[in-house]
């Protein structure tokens, strides 16, 4: 946002829970978001296509707002069985944002836990007028490019399970060929010395013709 000052037009930055208020309320997506398919497997992704710093605000999780008994049969009747698109939080008791019907970008951002230095976003419950909204900010400066992901907060996520059976794996291979080598390493030190050891040996001639003395 601009504002003129002193004749000049100075950038005024408005502060980001103000910027997700009036987001929220025009229902529109920002432009500098895109959704891009990553794969047939994981589906969809959201990536910023301009620079976002600290703080920002980034988008709104939209979809319908239901209590979680809803969401229960929902899920049970739920086609499409590897994906959801309920968020759960607690205003006013435990309640539900299912974002299956909507072509909002918010539902498209994938998870990645706290920590991971993939994690760049965070969701938080922003209530004006009486109204409850899960808004997703930057956590840290986010760069065009990067792909956005928040820690969706459950722990037992299966793609979280693939990762970690992923670097057991890595670690695992690492420390085999890691020992291998080693093993190699010594099997070749241990090749020079006997070799040394050998060559310290005096040369075993055969006896040179005309000067071979018999014991007998
Ligand atoms: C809220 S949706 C996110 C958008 C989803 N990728 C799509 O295209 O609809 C949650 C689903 O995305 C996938 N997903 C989310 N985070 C993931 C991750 N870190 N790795 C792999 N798949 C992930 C899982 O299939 C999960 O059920």
């Amino acid at each position: 946002m601009a504002a003129y000052s002193r004749g000049k037009i100075a950038k005024q930055r408005i502060s980001p829970k103000r910027e997700a208020e009036f987001m929220c309320r025009s229902g529109l997506d920002c432009d500098a978001l895109k959704v891009e398919l990553i794969n047939r497997r994981i589906g969809y992704g959201v990536f910023a296509t301009q620079n976002f710093p600290k703080g920002s605000f980034l988008v709104e999780y939209v979809g319908e707002r239901i209590v979680p008994k809803e969401a229960e049969e929902r899920e049970k009747k739920r086609k499409i069985k590897h994906t959801s698109y309920m968020f759960y939080f607690k205003w006013n008791g435990l309640k539900c944002i299912d974002a299956t019907n909507t072509e909002r970008k918010g539902k498209y951002i994938k998870d990645e836990e706290v920590g991971s230095p993939l994690n760049n976003c965070v969701m938080r419950l922003l209530v004006t007028e009486n109204y409850p909204r899960l808004c997703l900010f930057a956590n840290r400066d986010i760069k065009a490019g990067e792909e956005l992901r928040y820690d969706y907060g459950e722990a037992n996520l299966p793609w979280r399970q693939i990762h970690l059976m992923i670097i057991h794996l890595m670690i695992t291979h690492l420390m085999s060929t890691r020992t291998v080598r080693r093993t190699m390493k010594k099997l070749l030190i241990l090749k020079q010395r006997v070799k040394k050891k050998l060559m310290m040996i005096p040369t075993l001639h055969p006896p040179m013709e005309g000067t071979f003395h018999s014991v007998d």
